[in-house]
């Protein structure tokens, strides 16, 4: 399947913010990180100031967001939990004139390890639906971290999302084995179709990295955005960050070009 349009990649940074708060030197600085990424092509970036600062801290969002001012064009994702901080953080950057383009929504619990699951319908309807408003009157597009189950899609929908953010860990863990990869791609590729025709759009993140992505837009249609900070800050030690957003911006040209082997076709 060729995909019909570009990728736009957000690069998470709370991995530089985790390595700054091991000291208390200010390095590395996650404004200057964000600035070569963007710099590099990259069209967005995430942040997810969970409510124990373990990394990005609301200091973080709000110099992100003056960085952001001047970029038009590129994109603030701020992710989080709606019932812990996060519509808080988005209040304050709105009030100070920052801007805030798209709200994640991430079913994390305090101090959680990291993002493991997405939101659950029937059983979070009806406190998800007053939050989404909240936010969309903050001017805010909202995405809901989402498993990729076809049968949650509608109810997605219908609770006043503009987007979901499938959850893509299950399918980086399963990429190394074939058979495995392209179940996986099989599911998730029948959630885009599902989460598309409620009239969704679709992100997505968790673990994408430079062996996995290009293969998951190949199979996956419409993604809008993918959200990648862990491998491609561990890349970026390697690499520089500059080399490390091309080389993922790579990975999501290859996918949009018509040589590039379908990996459900091939499997
Ligand atoms: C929603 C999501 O998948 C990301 O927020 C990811 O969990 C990164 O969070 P950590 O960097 O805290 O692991
Ligand atoms: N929404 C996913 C994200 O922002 C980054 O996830 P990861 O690449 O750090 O696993």
């Amino acid at each position: 399947m060729m995909a019909s349009h570009r990728t736009a990649l957000s690069v998470n940074v709370n991995k530089v913010a985790l390595l700054r708060n091991s000291r208390h030197l200010g390095i590395p600085s996650v404004v200057r990180a964000a600035t070569l990424c963007l710099q590099a092509g990259a069209h967005g970036i995430t942040v997810h100031p969970r409510p124990d600062q373990r990394h990005i801290r609301p200091a973080d969002v709000f110099d992100i967001g003056t960085l952001l001012r001047d970029w038009p064009g590129r994109e603030f994702n701020i992710e989080g939990n709606p019932f812990h901080n996060l519509l808080e953080v988005a209040r304050d950057v709105v009030a100070r004139g920052l801007p805030l383009h798209q709200l994640t929504f991430v079913p994390d619990d305090v101090g959680q390890f990291t993002s493991d699951h997405g939101w659950r319908f029937p059983e979070d309807a009806e406190r998800l639906r007053p939050v989404i408003a909240q936010a969309q009157a903050l001017g805010a597009r909202v995405s809901l971290f989402m498993d990729p189950e076809p049968a949650q899609m509608a109810a997605a929908r219908a609770v006043g999302a503009d987007r979901i953010e499938l959850y893509t860990e299950p399918y980086a863990a399963a990429w190394a084995e074939p058979g495995a990869r392209a179940a996986q791609l099989q599911r998730y590729r029948a959630a885009a179709h599902a989460a598309l025709a409620a009239g969704l759009g679709v992100n997505a993140g968790h673990d994408l990295n430079r062996d996995n992505l290009t293969d998951f837009l190949r199979a996956v249609p419409g993604v809008a955005e993918v959200s990648i900070g862990h491998a491609l800050t561990a890349d970026a030690l390697e690499l520089g960050f500059p080399a490390a957003v091309r080389a993922y911006l790579a990975c999501i040209e290859a996918a949009h070009q018509a040589t590039t082997a379908d990996p459900l076709e091939s499997a």
